[in-house]
């Protein structure tokens, strides 16, 4: 993989060419960001260390330790309000490639929804995904000359509180062909089987009328979502290969196919109760998985059991 595909997926490259066949015809916003503190400090206006109720009091022996400031953006911070007014009250924030999808589960409502910059600096923080971006997005290129791009950006969506999650697909294009079509949303049995082919028609329809040529690269993966009124919308671009999720296929697969003249795409969806993938487990902390000797489970069933032999042994009155 070349650095120029890479770079053709960050939503700031693409999004212009697609406007038209995205769900939020109207963005999204993309507001420049600067990951350095050097340029964020002096925008400070706003420095609660100053204030009197909130300084160290003396002799508590910190006092050799000047407290680190926290970076503000007041710029940005105004900039964000205005967005997420004009695009109704409520986002979805990503950065030039990914979501910060790894950090919903810190959120109050479980999802990306923001609607406000604290909301949106609290996903960011705790978000993996957003980590890929700042410093692993060229990693698995063959040219690799960049540690990082050179523009961050922060793109605000319109947030849709009602996609249907077996309406989205990704698309994988193969030397300017689409070879492959899998269900996004693989950890779920959908009601979809009999839509199948309809499905099919629909996207490889869009594909030739409005991706194919548009998009520079020869080979890489696109997501679309289906409208309830089966208009095809674009929601996002990624690499072949690499960090990019083949879902039902293998890259060992998708490598495999042969590109041929005739259209000829595999089209997958789950059509069985035992197809169901497992759900990645990323989004969760690492004490929601481990269950091993000394962890927060073990010293639950620990505490728990400890509670049971007391319960026998010392059984309270029956009243
Ligand atoms: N505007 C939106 N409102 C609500 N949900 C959205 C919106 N845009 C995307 N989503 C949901 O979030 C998911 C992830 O979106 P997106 O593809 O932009 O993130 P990503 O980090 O690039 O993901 P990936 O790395 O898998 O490509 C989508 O599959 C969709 O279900």
């Amino acid at each position: 993989m070349k650095e120029e595909e890479v770079n053709r997926c960050q939503i700031q490259e693409w999004y212009p060419k697609f406007k038209p066949y995205l769900l939020d015809d109207s963005g999204p916003f993309l507001l420049p960001l600067s990951v350095s503190n050097e340029d964020a400090l002096p925008n400070r206006i706003h420095n609660p260390y100053e204030e009197e109720d909130l300084q160290v009091s003396e002799g508590s022996g910190d006092e050799a330790e000047e407290p680190s400031l926290p970076p503000i953006f007041p710029e940005l911070e105004l900039q964000v309000k205005e967005s997420i007014e004009s695009l109704g009250g409520a986002v979805f924030p990503k950065m030039n490639w990914s979501a910060p999808k790894d950090s919903a589960w810190i959120s109050t409502t479980g999802t990306l929804k923001c609607t406000t910059f604290s909301e949106i600096a609290l996903l960011f923080k705790a978000s993996d995904s957003l980590v890929h971006d700042l410093l692993h997005a060229y990693d698995s290129c063959n040219d690799k000359s960049l540690s990082r791009p050179k523009n961050f950006f922060l793109a605000l969506r319109k947030w849709y509180p009602s996609l249907r999650p077996e309406m989205e697909f990704r698309c994988f294009v193969k030397g300017n062909q689409l070879v492959g079509i899998s269900q996004r949303e693989v950890t779920t049995l959908y009601p979809i089987i009999e839509k199948k082919n309809d499905i099919l028609l629909l996207i490889q329809e869009f594909f030739d009328n409005h991706v194919r040529g548009r998009f520079e690269s020869e080979n890489y993966t696109f997501d679309v979502y289906i409208t309830k009124g089966e208009r095809v919308k674009v929601v996002d671009f990624n690499p072949w290969g690499a960090f990019t999720l083949p879902l039902l296929f293998t890259w060992d697969e998708l490598e495999q196919i042969l590109v041929s003249e005739e259209d000829e795409v595999e089209f997958r969806i789950v059509e069985h109760q035992c197809a169901v993938r497992p759900g990645l487990k990323t989004a969760v902390p690492y004490d929601y998985l481990n269950c091993g000797p000394g962890s927060g489970w073990d010293q639950f069933m620990r505490n728990a059991n400890a509670e049971l032999q007391r319960q026998t042994e010392f059984p309270e009155a029956d009243v």
